[in-house]
């Protein structure tokens, strides 16, 4: 039905084309789909401003299609005048001028006064009136001659409509009213009109106004113009000239000056669909017509659509798809001209489609569109920044780790890499820029140069760090093994060759550390807290040296008790034979060990001086400090802090040196004793001869026998045969050597060793007896055997008692 409301057709005005569709159908539905194809066919939206809108009103079958026609070169219906006086034109029709410009809308509303309503229905004329006021520029009042200045003229009620409906516009918009005279009779124009303006004056002034309006004239609402034809069917020739003059004055209508009232109210061509089908929607529903509330509504619903159509055409449009997806996958070169490019044909767009809108509306409804637009790529531009950020500050990692490779200073390597880098982030932000949006990305930039600080910093840290534990490791290798040894030879000047080589070390090691952190961006405090640092590390090595040899000590006094007791002045060691007083042994070795603990009972790294030293000896060695006196007097040592020295620096408190004397003199004591047995048995070993007293008594009591022995050669014989053989015995037995550990040990070694002595000496005798004589003077020479059993046993008899030289003989 709507499809066939609409129709192009070519109308008998040669080749001009003309288009028209029923705006409103008899029932008053708005044909919304047959205007919009109407707009597009006759291209409307593109006018802008520029373009007007006639209506025609008055009694039905009074030629206004016939007029129109004529006029406008339009193609409405017009009745056969041969069928007779029926209504032809049902509701409000609408078509192009042809060959007028600017653009000009034609409607042709449905005849007033129509038989086919009836006479009580006037609704629809009243509507299509008031329709045809708000939406028109000029309105023609088709009317017959004959009813000018007529009491009962058709065109009075239509007139009071008109009036009447005028009011319900607020701030109407000034309306041309251009009365056409149809069927003229002789009586000229002139003559007409006066009466005519006279009975729309009264017309006007009967119309109830409201408050406002009482006293407003006719001409603030209405430019009223009166025009005459001759009638169409009677002098045809002369209507079609007149319809042609009047048609000029159709030609640039809204031109300063034109036929069309004031352009105050026009609503944009391209909301003209949506402005006339919210007018007809307010007038059925019997509201009052606010035009200006209504312009800025249709502003607002239309810039509202472009701005859609704009943000729709921009989501789908080819190029930003492929921006979009470029900047997935790294950063895009000319990223910001290209998405300004953009957004600025789109918002453009947007300003050549709404300009003729409210510019209230406009400019907020351009506001949200650039919003919406610059909120759906705004996320593209920081993923390029982004990409930007994480390349700029890898390629910054590379660039500062090659430069500290090649040997540049820290700092000025730092600084070169960081100012290029930020650099070349400030050139691809630069490039990035988006004008239009003007977005702030500081925050890309601030997070780069914070991440570029930050991997500075702790590369400085992790470089300072490998610095600090090298110079640590060198002063560990430099003070920790002489540290060791000036412990192990503890005297009386070990602290002072401590502090010196501490010194030493430190000086040098701090000094090759400033000369290092030179090449670091530090400033004097923290340089000097990192040296202070070193110095501390060195005498903790130090330290912890002398806490570790304080907590074997005693180990220590043991091997150095043992050292100088056991070994002579010439580092030989000891053969008690007797001769050495291990009392002075003991007491020299002990007072070494003892200066030993003095020396680890303190840390003494500072100048000063203690009597750690005196204390231990006047405590543990001094023997003129008699026992008697000890009771009299209070113990140095029952306390845990020495005099002078605080208990940071006390490495063994005074009870703890007690303790480890006491365990000390315990564990040594056995040597002591070991070597005390060793000499009292060298002794006994030497000392065979009975006592003088026995050997008198022998002798007097024995003479006469030793007489009779000397008397007799026999005697002697037997005795000295009996002596070697008992001699032999004894170097073989080893005797002296078996009773040296005491009786009972040596009777049990000797009874063990006797009976194979025995027979090894038998079996040797017999040997030397088989043995052939020698058949010269030379010493016979040994086979090597027998050299070697001779040298064995030679060894074993000076092994057995070489300090005895009879014994060898
Ligand atoms: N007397 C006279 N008749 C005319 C004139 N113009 C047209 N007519 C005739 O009037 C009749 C109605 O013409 P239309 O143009 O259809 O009139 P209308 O006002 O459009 O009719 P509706 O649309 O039905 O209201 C036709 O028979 C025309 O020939 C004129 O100037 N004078």
């Amino acid at each position: 039905m709507e499809k066939l409301a609409f129709k192009l057709t070519r109308n008998r005005w040669k080749d001009a084309e003309c288009c028209s569709t029923q705006l409103i159908d008899g029932d008053g539905s708005f044909n919304v789909t047959g205007l919009d194809q109407f707009i597009k066919e006759v291209r409307l939206a593109e006018c802008g401003l520029s373009y007007a809108v006639v209506s025609i009103m008055g009694p039905q079958s009074s030629g206004k299609s016939t007029l129109l026609n004529n006029l406008f070169h339009t193609n409405f219906r017009e009745m056969d005048a041969f069928k007779g006086r029926s209504q032809t034109t049902k509701g409000i029709w609408m078509a192009k001028c042809s060959g007028i410009e600017p653009c000009t809308l034609v409607m042709d509303l449905e005849g007033t006064d129509g038989r086919e309503r009836g006479e009580d229905d006037t609704a629809f004329e009243k509507q299509s009136a008031l329709f045809a006021l708000a939406v028109s520029d000029i309105v023609l009042i088709n009317m017959w001659c004959h009813d000018i200045g007529r009491e009962q003229a058709a065109n009075k009620p239509l007139l009071k409509t008109v009036f009447q409906v005028m009011m319900r516009l607020f701030s109407p918009r000034k309306t041309t009213l251009v009365f056409v005279i149809r069927d003229k009779t002789r009586t000229p124009l002139e003559n007409l009109e006066p009466v005519l303006r006279e009975d729309i004056q009264k017309i006007w002034d009967s119309v109830p106004k409201p408050e406002a309006h009482k006293e407003t004239p006719l001409s603030e609402f209405f430019n009223v113009e009166v025009v005459a034809l001759n009638s169409y069917e009677e002098k045809e020739e002369l209507f079609r000239e007149q319809v042609a003059n009047l048609r000029q004055r159709f030609f640039h209508s809204i031109a300063p000056g034109g036929l069309a009232g004031d352009r105050r109210g026009v609503v944009p061509a391209s909301g003209f669909s949506f402005s006339a089908q919210q007018i007809w929607q307010v007038i059925k529903e019997n509201k009052d017509l606010d035009l200006p509330a209504h312009k800025v509504m249709v502003a607002t619903v239309r810039c509202e659509e472009i701005a859609h159509e704009k943000y729709a055409a921009f989501i789908e449009s080819e190029s930003w798809h492929k921006l979009e997806e470029a900047v997935k996958t790294g950063p895009v070169s000319g990223f910001g001209k290209k998405l300004n490019s953009l957004l600025y044909t789109s918002l453009s767009e947007y300003d050549s489609e709404a300009t003729f809108f409210d510019e209230g509306v406009r400019s907020s409804k351009k506001r949200h569109l650039e919003e919406k637009l610059f909120q759906l790529a705004q996320p593209a531009h920081q993923t390029v920044l982004g990409h930007l950020r994480s390349g700029t500050l890898e390629k910054f990692k590379e660039a500062f780790e090659k430069a500290l490779n090649g040997g540049e200073k820290f700092s000025v390597a730092a600084r070169n890499c960081t100012e290029s880098y930020m650099a070349r982030f400030d050139e691809g932000y630069e490039d990035a820029l988006v004008e239009l949006a003007n977005w702030d990305s500081s925050k890309f930039r601030d997070k780069l140069r914070r991440d570029i600080d930050a991997h500075v910093a702790s590369v400085q840290a992790a470089k300072l760090s490998e610095l600090t534990s090298s110079y640590q490791t060198k002063l560990t290798d430099a003070l920790s093994g002489p540290v060791e040894a000036l412990f192990d030879g503890a005297n009386n000047e070990t602290w002072l060759s401590i502090r010196n080589l501490l010194k030493c070390e430190t000086e040098s090691g701090v000094s090759g550390m400033a000369k290092a952190l030179s090449g670091f961006d530090l400033d004097e405090h923290a340089k000097g807290k990192m040296l202070t640092s070193l110095q501390e590390y060195a005498r903790g090595v130090v330290e912890a040296k002398a806490k570790e040899e304080a907590g074997r000590v005693v180990i220590r006094m043991k091997e150095r008790f043992s050292t100088l007791f056991s070994h002579d002045s010439d580092s030989m060691p000891r053969i008690w034979t007797g001769k050495e007083d291990i009392r002075f042994i003991t007491r020299t070795a002990r007072t070494e060990c003892l200066k030993l603990l003095a020396v680890m009972a303190a840390i003494r790294l500072e100048d000063g001086i203690d009597n750690i030293e005196k204390i231990l000896f006047s405590a543990l060695l001094d023997t003129s400090n008699s026992a008697a006196t000890k009771t009299t007097m209070a113990d140095p040592l029952a306390s845990s802090t020495w005099e002078k020295v605080p208990p940071a620096r006390t490495l063994i408190t005074p009870v703890q040196c007690k303790a480890l004397w006491r365990q000390f003199t315990t564990e040594t004591e056995y040597t002591v004793t070991q070597a005390i047995s060793a000499q009292e048995a060298n002794k006994r070993s030497n000392n065979w001869l009975p006592p003088p007293w026995a050997i008198v008594a022998l002798l007097v009591l024995g003479f006469n026998e030793f007489m009779t022995v000397l008397r007799n050669p026999f005697y002697l014989a037997v005795i000295f045969v009996g002596y070697l053989v008992a001699k032999a015995l004894w170097v073989q037995l080893d005797v002296s050597g078996q009773f040296r550990y005491g009786v009972l040990p040596g009777l049990i070694a000797l009874s063990t060793r006797l009976i194979p002595t025995v027979m090894d000496l038998i079996r040797k005798l017999s040997e030397q007896g088989q043995m052939p004589p020698t058949p010269t003077h030379h010493p016979p020479r040994m086979s090597a055997a027998a050299a070697s059993k001779k040298f064995e046993n030679r060894s074993t008899m000076s092994s057995t008692d070489s300090s005895d030289p009879d014994k060898e003989e």
